[in-house]
Formats: C-alpha cells, structure tokens, sequence
C-alpha cells in the first residue's frame, strides 16, 4: 500500500499554536501586549482562527476572545454597547478591533474583567437518559479533562425521576465511556469535575420547576455574567414544554441563553415547521443549536479542508470530472432497544434526511465567501434548494429479518415488542438524488443507509469518470468501471481518506493493478480523535453555529423528502426484506444499476 505522506502545517500567528486546541488557554490577566479582538459573539478564535466582523446590532459580546498577539487566548466576556451615532468598534481595520493595552484587571473597554467574569451554566434537561449518560456527560468530561471548558462552569442535570447529587454524580462516572478513561489522572479529573455537577429534578412542563433551575442556578453564578446552555436530550413532543419553561422562567438575565435541540426536528416539512415556529415563540433562530453530530465528526469537518485548502481536488470537483459520488451509512446492529422511536421514524428520517445529507450539502456545495457560519450555511441551503426532490422510482426499502449465524439466531426488526408486527417501516434505504446547478447536472449522488447489515461504516466515495482513449486499457481488461479512480473518505470507524489509482505492478512487464494513496489517521496522527458531541457542546458554548442546521436548511431538507415520504406510507410500500448481518438487499444494487453506477463497498479495498 502506497503512503500519502502529509507533513504538519505551521500554525498560523493566530491560529492554535498546538494541536490541543484547549489547553493552552491562559487567563488574560497578567499579560501586558498590545492585544486584538474580535468583535462578535459567534466565534472561536482559538479553534477557528479569527473571523471577520460581522454586526447583528451594535450590541457586541466578547466572549472568550481576546487574544495576544504571542498568540494566548485570553478569557473576558464583556458587552459592551456603543451610543447612538458612534461608529461601534471605531478601531476596526481589517475585521480585526486593535485596543492599546489595558491596565491591570481593565479589559479593553474599560470594564473591571474581575466583576465582569462569565460562568456558564449547562443544563442536561433529559439527563436520566439514555444519550445523556452515553454521549454528553462524557463529552462534558472530556472538555473538562482538556481544559476547553471556562474557569467558572455548573453542569445541571434536570430530570422527572427522583436523584440526589451524589447519585447524579454516581450515575455519571458509572457510565463515562468516553476515550478519557484511560488517560492519566483521569480519576482525579473525574473527581474535580463531579464536584460541579449537580441535579434537579423537576417536570419539564412545570414553570415552577424551572424558577427553582433558576434559583439554583443564580446560586452558584453567585452574582457573574451568566450564560446559560440547557440540551434538550428528551423526546422530541416534549421539546416545546421544556423550551417554553426554561425560557420563561430559567433564562439568564444577564448573559446569553441558548438552546441545543436534538433530533429528531419534525417528520415532515409541516410538522417541523411547526416545531420551528413553536420554538421561536420562546427563543431567536440565534438561539436555536439544532444538531446534527454527523456535522461534529472529524472527517466531515475535514471535508470542506481537502476541497478548499487543495489546488488537486477544486477543479475535479463537478460533473465534468465525477461520475458519481456515494454516501455509505451501515450499522451491523439492529434497532435494538430504541424500536419504538424508530418505528415512527425509519430509516430515512433517521439518518438520510439529516446526516447524510448534510454530508452531501458541505460535499457539493460553492466555495463559501468566508469560513463564517452564516457563509457556510448560505451555500448549504443554496445545493439543498438546486436539488430534486426525491421521486418514488429513486428510492428502494428493505427490513431486516432474523438469521442464524453460527449457532446465534439474531432478531428481525418485528420481534421487537415496541415495534408492531405489520410494521412496514425501512430500516433500510438506497436513493439516488440529483442537484440541478451547473457544476453537478446529471451526477447521481446515491446514499444507502442501513441497520444490521455486516459492518459498522460511514463513508463518501467519489467515482471518477474513465480515463478518455486511455493508452492502457489493454491492461486494464474490460471493466473499465473497475479500473476508475475513486476518492474514499472514510467517516468511521478508522477515519481515512484513500484514492484509488491504477499503478504499474513492480517488474519487467506491463501489469497494472489498483492500490490506494492512504491517508490512515490512525497511522498519521498520534492524537485521539475527539468524540463529535465535544466539538459540537464546545462549539455552542462558544457561540459557533457552523456546525449546526439553520431554520431554512431544515426546510429544504424536508422538502426533498417529504413528497416520497408521504407515498410510501399513503401507499404502503412493502420493503424488501434482508436478512441480519447481511450485505443489504438486492434492491440497492438495481437502484444504482438504474444510473450505471456500482456501489463502491462491495469490493474490499481497505
Ligand atoms: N440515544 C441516542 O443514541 C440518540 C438520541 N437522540 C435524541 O436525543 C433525545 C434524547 O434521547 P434518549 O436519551 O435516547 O431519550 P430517552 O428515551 O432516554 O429519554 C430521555 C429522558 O427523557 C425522559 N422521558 C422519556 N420519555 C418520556 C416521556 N414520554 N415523557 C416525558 N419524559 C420522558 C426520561 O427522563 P425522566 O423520566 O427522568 O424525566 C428519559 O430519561 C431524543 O430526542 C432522541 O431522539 C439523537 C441521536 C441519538
Ligand atoms: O442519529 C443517529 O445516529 C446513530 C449513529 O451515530 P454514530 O455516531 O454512532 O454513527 C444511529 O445509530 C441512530 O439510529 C440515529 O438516531
């Protein structure tokens, strides 16, 4: 195998100085620099780099980001909210506020940092839970242990059923699975940080309920800027009820407030659009951190890096070049336990209207003005919007059934007792979509997304078009579709990012063989990779909405899919049905077959 080597880039002066992006933090006080800020909430320079400035209201938040110019990253959070008919931010030259040092303790406008310091306050409302206690109390600790969460923090867990602190904390260290656990001092890490973790319980329509949040949370705010961050980690019909009452009676009065809202945001265009208006009764769109956590994973962050960073892969990047491009999603366990979730849902709205999805936006859409969120979001809305909705001949279903495999006979989706046994509902799918704009007409872009099937594995493929009059196809025999190059990049497990080429197979005669140009993260980068729930927590509290679904990229997501939503159920499509552990059903392979495209799993190429 063939080794891209890749040699680590400078940092930029004012970008992260190490590849731990939180553990250089330093308090700001002490330093004497002259110093640059940044005028905006929605940003994290520390992580990001710098961003220009971009004014909602001349009221401006500086929150976590002041930093030197050695590169330190300062802690202040001050607004600061300029008169009328004063230009705010007068020194602004280049998206970048230059303030002459200030003395001991002042920050640059002039405010005593000491009173002024913020603490944040996390709110887990759902927190006896099942993704609470698998995925966000972890990525909690792990932000802890890595030093990315501010000086002054609570986390709050906020549920019906009746716990003590010390239970609260007993439940979370009995249950931290994060990649943590086994690094040094985790266990006196895991002590600091219980220490801060505290619970309520409480009913999630009570207004009441959320006053006694509040008092409890002014107390250990005692008196600082607070910011509040409550995760909505409950089911989704109780959503509105606990954002009504956090909001009305547990929102900071002096900080920011936000909201992070799982999926799944609706079924359809109207009932998310309703969930969309409900919420913003209560809260603004900028309040609003719809997640998605596929958007969290290293190799999709990455993605729009390998495009825009590379000269070799923007002007490959279209329908003159690609041939197809195939979004991979498969789990080799079945819907076990959460049946009667899914059963509403399946597949489709589970993973295609969302993950997948998503993927397929920040794949192909336009170069963005800047890095900023609204930048990047404006483009995704832009190819969700240049797609067509999915038609019903584009789409095939399956189920899974039960198998017995070497003496263990595995559950069909039916045997699940949440699920009804004429349930009709995918837990399989495979369609293919298309993006009528000049730089993809006529691609097909094919998504597959399954439960038990053989393998755990998310990944995008791009299949290249044949080379034209290509002088070896002798040697290549008569697939051609064999011998194409295609690009992997494999979302997990064992991130990687490979190409496929034709390769001249060492010797005195002319044989060609296909092996991979291999990034292995595994290989390449000693670091561990961070969970997608750290990054995307670390990114609301610091106010950074890239990685999170904007109101009206939510609407055009739906709108691709509900039209053939709608028929299945209204017709009701019989599924395919595959068995457990299995490769998926055949209806997959005619549905590619339609475009002349072959799925690029099948082979083993890794
Ligand atoms: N689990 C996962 O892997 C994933 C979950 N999600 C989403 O995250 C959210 C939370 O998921 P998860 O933790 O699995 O959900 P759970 O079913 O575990 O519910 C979370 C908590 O909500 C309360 N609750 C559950 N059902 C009800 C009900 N009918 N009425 C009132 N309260 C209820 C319970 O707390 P108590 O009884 O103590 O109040 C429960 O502990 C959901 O929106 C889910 O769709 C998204 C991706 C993956
Ligand atoms: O959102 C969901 O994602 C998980 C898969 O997430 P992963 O990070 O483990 O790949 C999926 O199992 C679940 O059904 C779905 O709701």
């Amino acid at each position: 195998m063939t080794s891209l080597s890749s040699s680590t880039m400078g940092a930029r002066s004012y970008g992260p100085s190490s590849s731990s992006a939180c553990s250089n933090l330093s308090p700001m006080s002490g330093h004497h620099h002259y110093h640059q800020c940044v005028a905006i909430s929605s940003i994290s320079p520390k992580r990001y780099g710098p961003r220009k400035v971009s004014m909602q209201s001349n009221r401006c938040l500086f929150s976590n980001v002041i930093r030197m110019q050695d590169g330190v990253v300062g802690d202040v959070a001050t607004t600061v909210t300029p008169s009328e008919n004063e230009t705010p931010f007068k020194n602004l030259k280049d998206g970048f506020l230059s303030v002459t040092p200030p003395e001991e303790g002042i920050d640059a406008a002039g405010f005593n940092i000491n009173e002024g310091k913020s603490t944040v306050s996390i709110t887990v409302v759902g927190a006896s839970g099942d993704l609470a206690k698998k995925k966000i109390f972890p990525a909690l600790f792990a932000l802890y242990y890595e030093g990315c969460l501010p000086e002054h923090f609570t986390i709050f867990g906020y549920a019906r059923s009746k716990m003590t602190d010390a239970e609260l904390r007993n439940m979370v260290s009995r249950t931290l699975t994060c990649r943590i656990d086994k690094r040094e001092n985790c266990d006196e890490k895991m002590e600091q940080f219980l220490k801060r973790c505290f619970y309520l319980s409480g009913q999630y329509d009570s207004q009441e309920n959320f006053a006694d949040l509040d008092r409890k949370l002014k107390e250990h705010e005692a008196g600082r800027v607070s910011n509040r961050l409550f995760y909505l980690s409950v089911p989704p019909n109780i959503f509105i009820d606990a954002v009504r009452c956090a909001s009305l009676s547990a929102s900071s009065a002096n900080g920011w407030t936000r909201v992070i809202v799982e999926k799944p945001f609706g079924r359809d265009s109207d009932s998310s659009a309703a969930l969309t208006r409900a919420l913003k009764q209560y809260l603004d769109e900028d309040q609003i951190f719809r997640i998605d956590h596929y958007l969290g994973k290293e190799l999709v962050e990455n993605l729009s890096v390998l495009r825009f960073s590379n000269l070799i892969f923007e002007p490959l990047w279209s329908r003159q070049y690609i041939r197809n491009v195939q979004l991979i999603f498969s789990e080799d366990f079945g819907t076990e336990g959460r049946g009667g979730y899914f059963d509403n849902y399946g597949i489709i709205r589970d993973i295609m209207q969302n993950h997948l999805l998503q993927i397929l936006a920040l794949f192909a859409m336009e170069t963005p003005v800047s890095l900023d969120a609204e930048d990047i979001r404006n483009e995704k809305v832009k190819v969700l919007r240049s797609m067509r909705p999915l038609q019903l001949e584009d789409v095939a279903i399956a189920q899974y059934k039960s198998h017995t495999r070497g003496g263990v006979t595995y559950p069909a989706y039916k045997d699940d007792k949440a699920v009804p046994k004429d349930s009709l509902t995918p837990t399989f799918a495979a369609a293919a979509f298309f993006i009528d704009n000049a730089r993809w007409d006529g691609v097909p872009f094919l998504m597959k997304a399954g439960k038990a099937l053989h393998n755990r594995r998310t990944e995008i493929r791009v299949q290249f078009r044949h080379v034209p009059g290509n002088l070896y196809k002798r040697n290549i025999g008569t697939d051609l579709d064999l011998a194409t190059n295609e690009l992997v990049i494999r979302v997990q497990p064992d991130e990687a990012i490979y190409l496929k080429i034709n390769n001249k197979v060492p010797g005195l005669g002319m044989r060609l063989d296909r092996s991979n140009l291999n990034l292995l993260y595994s290989a390449r980068y000693s670091k561990e990779i961070p969970d997608a729930y750290e990054r995307l927590l670390l990114d609301a509290i610091e106010g950074e909405r890239r990685l999170f679904i904007r109101s009206d990229e939510l609407d055009a997501a739906w709108s691709l899919f509900t039209p053939v939503l709608k028929e299945l159920e209204e017709k009701k499509i019989v599924p395919e049905y595959y068995p457990y552990g299995s490769r998926g059903p055949v209806g997959a392979h005619y549905l590619a077959a339609r475009y002349k495209v072959r799925w690029g799993d099948l082979e083993v190429d890794q």
